[in-house]
């Protein structure tokens, strides 16, 4: 096992050079991969289940330490949604919403403020003292979006956050995001098992190996945004969910 070089701030929201990682019982997840993801670029991740892509969050966020190669990422704040909404149950949406200007020790008025906005922005104004259990599962997501918008994040990081939805719960947050994406123009790392969804909300589409993970394709979306839900129905969209397809697949174009 190499030893790597520590990770590093500049100026892009996130790069992996030549990337590897070797978790302490051997297993390979990922190797070398160069990817880099700047503002306004949102580049969402595919790949056959345990090729490496939760592990290339975990290493955006440092929760692990890549083993080869580098991991930079812009210093400004970064955010984290789970599959999960991983929201405090005793706390109503405020409060979970708050939680990071909480924790960061934000003034009153300063958290009142970035919180309602954030509210505002995922659609749940007039929910704000509801609780989680009070809450549909998208609306969960939505909470855990929220919060990390408190924190107007210039890299996030999506774990198949909507993965467990319903279709139209699932379409409408999609829609939410590529909207909140063109307004806010972070760099987004999304990882999905959804080629449509991938399609619907990237700049561009990587596409991963079995493990251990290597990207095997990137694919550019052409579409500008903010995005016509109808887009989802043209025959340029197919062919693109077609061409990643085919690449998962491991087949020539
Ligand atoms: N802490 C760990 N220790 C050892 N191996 C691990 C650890 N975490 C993940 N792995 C292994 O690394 C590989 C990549 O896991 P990872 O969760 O990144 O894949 P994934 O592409 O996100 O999978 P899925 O699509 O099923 O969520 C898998 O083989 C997994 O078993």
């Amino acid at each position: 096992m190499s030893v790597a070089t520590p990770t590093t701030a500049t100026g892009v929201g996130l790069r992996f050079t030549e990337t590897a990682m070797e978790y302490p019982d051997g297993t390979v997840a990922l190797s070398g991969v160069d990817l880099t993801v700047e503002p306004g670029q949102f580049i969402s991740v595919v790949g056959p289940s345990g090729c490496g892509k939760s592990t290339l969050l975990r290493l955006a966020s440092r929760l692990e330490e890549h083993t080869a190669g580098e991991v930079a990422v812009d210093p400004s704040a970064l955010a984290y949604v789970f599959q999960d909404a991983t929201l405090l149950p005793w706390r109503s949406v405020r409060k979970n919403v708050g939680l990071f200007c909480e924790l960061r020790g934000d003034g009153k008025a300063d958290t009142a403020r970035r919180v309602q906005e954030a509210i505002d922005l995922v659609g749940l104004t007039g929910f704000e003292d509801h609780f989680p259990h009070q809450l549909s599962g998208g609306m969960r997501m939505r909470v855990s979006v929220a919060r990390c918008l408190t924190v107007d994040p210039g890299v996030f990081l999506f774990d198949e956050p909507f993965g467990a939805l319903d279709e139209i719960s699932r379409q409408k947050l999609n829609d939410d995001l590529q909207a909140l994406f063109h307004d806010r123009k972070f760099a987004a790392l999304f990882v999905t098992h959804s080629i449509a969804e991938a399609v619907y909300l990237s700049t561009e589409v990587v596409v991963m190996s079995g493990r251990p993970g290597k990207i095997l394709d990137r694919v550019p979306i052409p579409f500008a945004y903010p995005r016509d839900p109808q887009i989802r129905y043209s025959e340029e969209f197919a062919h693109l969910c077609a061409r990643i397809s085919t690449s998962l697949a491991g087949k020539e174009h």
